[in-house]
């Protein structure tokens, strides 16, 4: 049988006194892609924070690969959206990537042998061994997110949480990333990732999950056909678009 890779039950986050998100329940399995939708400010991210352990959940139960989410620190692979690298640290790609194993390694630390290694097979899987040793500050919007996946695969995670992956780059790389993340899930990898790209989406994920400060829907994309889900979601009042796309997936 599948392992369970993350379990959230009853799970409710405030923000500044403020619940951002109540009574969300979400599994997710190995070799899972399930992607995360909602309207801006239905709590993707911070979904997203609280299985990290970067903020706290106020009530509910929630299990990281077994462990709670402060046990799993370290462990689960995370995309951040780009803007929030500092790319304007003068490091390496290679140096950049190999931050992704940080919690392993102490402050200062020359990178041995197999960390080197490790850095620079998840350099190829996305295609940038050939600029391991560029500047961070010199790549393009695609290439800046190539790194951040080495980043997140350099330590092999069984559970990879990728924030709004597609926002802004190319139509390559877009394919070369859905292929990648295919990939890792058909390997065993378990992936949530928010996007707003509902036909990226549709077309690769095996589930789609509707948040809007609460779990709304959890299915496969061809059984989320029923517009009623969709305006409770985004709160859209001519869904008719939203339905063709999932329509075109199914
Ligand atoms: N530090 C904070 N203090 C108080 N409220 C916050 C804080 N960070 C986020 N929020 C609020 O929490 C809610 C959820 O924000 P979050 O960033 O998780 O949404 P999101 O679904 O990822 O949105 P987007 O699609 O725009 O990225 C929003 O209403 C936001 O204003």
């Amino acid at each position: 049988m599948a392992e369970r890779q993350l379990a959230l039950s009853g799970v409710a986050v405030e923000l500044g006194g403020r619940q951002v998100l109540h009574d969300v329940d979400l599994n997710l399995d190995e070799g899972e892609l399930v992607g995360l939708l909602g309207p801006n400010g239905a709590g993707k991210t911070t979904l997203l924070r609280t299985i990290l352990a970067l903020q706290p959940a106020r009530t509910g139960t929630l299990r990281v690969g077994g462990r709670s989410p402060a046990e799993a620190r370290g462990t689960v692979g995370y995309v951040p959206q780009r803007h929030e690298f500092a790319w304007d640290f003068p490091i390496s790609v290679e140096k950049a990537v190999l931050t992704g194993l940080a919690h392993r390694r102490r402050w200062g630390r020359i990178a041995d042998k197999n960390e080197r290694e490790a850095a620079r097979e998840a350099l190829r899987r996305v295609g940038m061994n050939d600029l391991a040793s560029r500047p961070v500050g010199e790549l393009s919007g695609g290439q800046r997110q190539r790194v951040l996946v080495a980043r997140a695969l350099v330590m092999r995670p069984r559970l990879l949480l990728l924030d709004e992956p597609f926002t802004g780059i190319d139509a390559p790389t877009q394919e070369a990333l859905t292929e990648l993340l295919s990939l890792l899930s058909t390997e065993g990898t378990a992936l949530l990732m928010t996007t707003h790209d509902l036909a990226a989406a549709a077309g690769m994920c095996t589930r789609l999950c509707l948040l809007n400060r609460t779990v709304i829907a959890d299915d496969e994309p061809a059984r989320l056909a029923e517009a009623d889900v969709w305006l409770r979601a985004f709160g859209l009042a001519r869904p008719e678009q939203l339905l063709r796309i999932l329509g075109g997936a199914a």
